[in-house]
């Protein structure tokens, strides 16, 4: 973290972004886990804001193949995304608990309204660069980043006004495993930074990361990290929509905390994924619980 800004814990019980439910009950599992004494004992001032700034969103059915649900997540990221602009208004660090990764749409398009060149650390197992074109599932959460970069359909690049929010200079992706066709496209036509697994296990997490903090601090105004708990390997983070083999081990995942937290250069947070229906006990929550810890700054020794 920047500074040691307040935390607005947000919570963000919602799943329609995503192909299968159960990430909605995501923040109370981390909740549960015990985020807030956590992050308090480590020296933060934490609010817990209650998940009421949220439209109910079930009686929306409007969906279409491409755009799936896109009624409720469009409703949801409308609010977040107030929700979030206002707690950076009041000098806090917004930290979204997710939830599924269309979350991103709200909280990124929040951020950039102070931050006019914002840069975005994506840690995860995907690109979520699709847009509704190259899109094989319609699944929104999958499209969070392209959207964000004003790439897809309006009512998704609109969020927070129109057109794109970043640079795609100023993105760094760290973690990818998976990715579709139109997303490789996308990464070398853009010339996102990518920093894969192979070049995870190549260089080691150690290097990647200090390149990757470099891309997304360089020339830029403020940093939005977005990390999806499916970046993690479903062995030690089952718990999740998504899962692909091959991710970050322990301490990898852990090492990335640390180094974001010694770079003091992010500004705002989503933890996303995590879904508690499909995880082995609490093993996924509370791995997340101690990655936040990491972020702001709980050290070995
Ligand atoms: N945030 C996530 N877990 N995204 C998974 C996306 C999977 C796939 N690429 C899709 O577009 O459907
Ligand atoms: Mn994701
Ligand atoms: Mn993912």
């Amino acid at each position: 973290m920047k500074e040691q800004l307040p935390i607005s814990v947000l919570p963000v019980p919602f799943d329609w972004g995503a192909g299968r439910r159960g990430a909605a009950a995501g923040p109370e599992a981390v909740l549960q886990a015990g985020l807030i004494r956590r992050l308090q004992k480590l020296g933060c001032r934490v609010q817990l804001r209650s998940g009421d700034y949220l439209p109910n969103t079930d009686p929306d059915r409007r969906t279409s193949a491409k755009l799936k649900h896109w009624g409720r997540v469009q409703a949801m990221n409308e609010a977040l995304a107030l929700e979030a602009a206002a707690a950076i208004r009041a000098g806090m660090f917004p930290l979204a608990i997710g939830g599924d990764h269309s979350l991103a749409i709200g909280t990124v398009a929040a951020a950039a309204k102070t931050r006019h060149r914002l840069g975005v650390l994506w840690i995860d197992a995907h690109g979520d660069l699709n847009t509704p074109q190259t899109s094989p599932s319609g699944n929104i959460h999958g499209m969070a980043l392209a959207a964000l970069l004003g790439l897809g359909d309006p009512r998704f690049t609109g969020i927070g006004g129109p057109g794109a929010k970043l640079n795609p200079r100023h993105i760094a992706l760290v973690g990818a495993r998976e990715l579709d066709a139109g997303e490789k496209e996308l990464i070398r036509e853009l010339g996102i930074a990518c920093f894969t697994m192979h070049d995870i296990d190549r260089y080691g997490m150690a290097r990647v990361m200090e390149n990757a903090i470099r891309v997304v601090a360089d020339g830029t105004d403020g940093v939005h990290l977005s990390f999806d708990i499916d970046s993690v390997d479903p062995g030690e983070a089952p718990g999740t929509g998504t899962p692909v083999r091959g991710g970050l081990n322990y301490r990898e995942a852990h090492l990335a905390m640390e180094m974001l937290h010694e770079a003091a250069i992010v500004t705002s947070a989503d933890l996303v994924e995590v879904n508690p229906l499909l995880d082995n006990g609490h093993r996924t929550a509370r791995l997340a619980v101690e990655l936040a810890a990491s972020f702001v700054g709980e050290r070995i020794l």
